[in-house]
């Protein structure tokens, strides 16, 4: 199978690696010490950025990619982009996000695959981290940020925006580095993760370890790119039903069959063959023990640990902060970001994305997230 998983230059220097396509690399002076005890010696973080950041750095934005994205938020498909950008159009002159006036910032999670320190990464031994590498939190890849942020000469984020684990992010930079974060937006994500999303994400994470070729997470460097490309594709068929409203799966597909073919003669659904699509199109893009890794760190999502609860932890909260969901995520429900909402004194009331596409409706949505994106930077403060 062709991976087009994203890795350094061999050549990365110690504080920046040269660029591909757009996308650089920062390298943690420092191991990065884990939330759950853990430690990374050595760390990069692959960074995409877009404007000029001003002489007093206060025009910088932060924008975090959820699960499966990276640091490729707008630009066309290129070197080290396998696609487009997941937000294209949301950047650029006159866009809401407008490069005249703001330096957009995006990095790549740590624990991925898209360029930063993941297990897919080489450990100090020369191997592959693999099952080795350890739990990471949401918070850890906060930390990695905040270090970057320090690098780029950036105190104070203008604003944070992210979806789902972005908005995950998001909200753990408001309320763990306050002085940091002058306005967030929180989309389509959650406090604390509900017991419902740590069944959809428990499922996935046991589809992906009950392949064959999943091995401890010990197969990066089986011959072939072999690995448990199949078992992380049932993870992506299920969590991509949870990102698709029932109703627009049942508008779009219904019972037709795919190529005419009826299913009940050994031909597929059309549902199923679009499941199918997007489950070969993760396979080949991105790696397992990454989504693994990452799928934990969803889980294990909650503000208020060691902070009081969460409660306590919001009410940390100074950041201009707007919290907004899709009326028709069933993953994600309104009513998680309706209470955030509430429950942050410096949040304005939630504000609903309209949309039949679900969860990924804070994808495709993009013209609401642009009005949503100006209005939280029309008063910087
Ligand atoms: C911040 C981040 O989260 S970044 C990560 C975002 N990106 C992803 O999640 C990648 C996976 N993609 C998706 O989840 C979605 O495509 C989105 C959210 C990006 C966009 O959604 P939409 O525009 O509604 O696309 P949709 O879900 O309809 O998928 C379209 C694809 O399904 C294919 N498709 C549609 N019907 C069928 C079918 N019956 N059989 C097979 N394939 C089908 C289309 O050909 C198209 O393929 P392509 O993407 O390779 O061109
Ligand atoms: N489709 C998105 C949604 C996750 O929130 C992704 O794969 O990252």
């Amino acid at each position: 199978m062709t991976r087009t998983h994203g890795s350094p230059p061999a050549t990365g220097a110690w504080r920046e690696g040269s660029p591909v396509g757009r996308r650089r690399w920062f390298q943690l002076p420092g191991p990065l010490v884990l939330e759950a005890g853990g430690v990374l010696p050595q760390v990069s973080l692959a960074y995409e950025t877009w404007g000029e950041l001003n002489e007093d750095a206060s025009n910088a934005v932060l924008v975090l990619h959820a699960l499966t994205g990276d640091s490729h938020v707008s630009g066309p498909a290129g070197e080290g982009h396998p696609s487009p950008g997941w937000w294209d159009g949301l950047i650029g002159p006159g866009r809401a996000l407008d490069t005249e006036r703001w330096f957009v910032v995006a990095p790549n999670v740590i624990g991925g695959c898209q360029g930063s320190t993941g297990p897919a990464s080489t450990a100090p031994d020369g191997r592959p981290w693999g099952g080795r590498f350890p739990a990471i939190t949401v918070r850890d890849s906060v930390e990695a940020e905040v270090q970057l942020a320090d690098a780029l000469g950036i105190r104070r984020w203008a604003a944070v925006l992210g979806g789902s684990f972005g908005g995950m992010r998001a909200l753990e930079w408001a309320a763990g580095h306050p002085e940091r974060v002058a306005a967030a937006l929180v989309l389509s994500s959650c406090a604390v993760a509900s017991a419902e999303q740590i069944s959809w994400s428990g499922v996935q994470v046991q589809a992906i370890r009950s392949d064959p070729d999943w091995l401890g997470g010990h197969y990066h460097d089986l011959p072939d790119g072999r690995g448990p490309h199949a078992g992380l594709g049932v993870a992506r068929r299920i969590a991509h039903i949870t990102y698709r409203s029932p109703q627009e799966l049942e508008q779009r597909f219904g019972t037709q069959p795919q190529d005419g073919e009826h299913p009940w003669l050994g031909g597929r659904y059309a549902v199923e063959s679009y499941l199918d699509h997007h489950a070969d199109k993760l396979a080949r893009r991105f790696d397992a023990a990454s989504y693994v890794l990452l799928a934990q760190a969803m889980s294990g999502h909650d503000v208020g640990r060691g902070r009081g609860g969460v409660e306590a932890a919001l009410r940390r909260i100074t950041a201009r902060t707007l919290v907004a969901g899709v009326d028709s995520d069933r993953l994600f429900p309104l009513e998680q970001q309706r209470w955030l909402a509430e429950a942050t004194p410096a949040s304005a009331p939630v504000r609903t994305i309209v949309s039949p596409h679900g969860h990924d409706g804070f994808l495709i949505e993009v013209e609401q997230v642009g009005q949503l994106v100006s209005e939280l930077l029309a008063d910087p403060g």
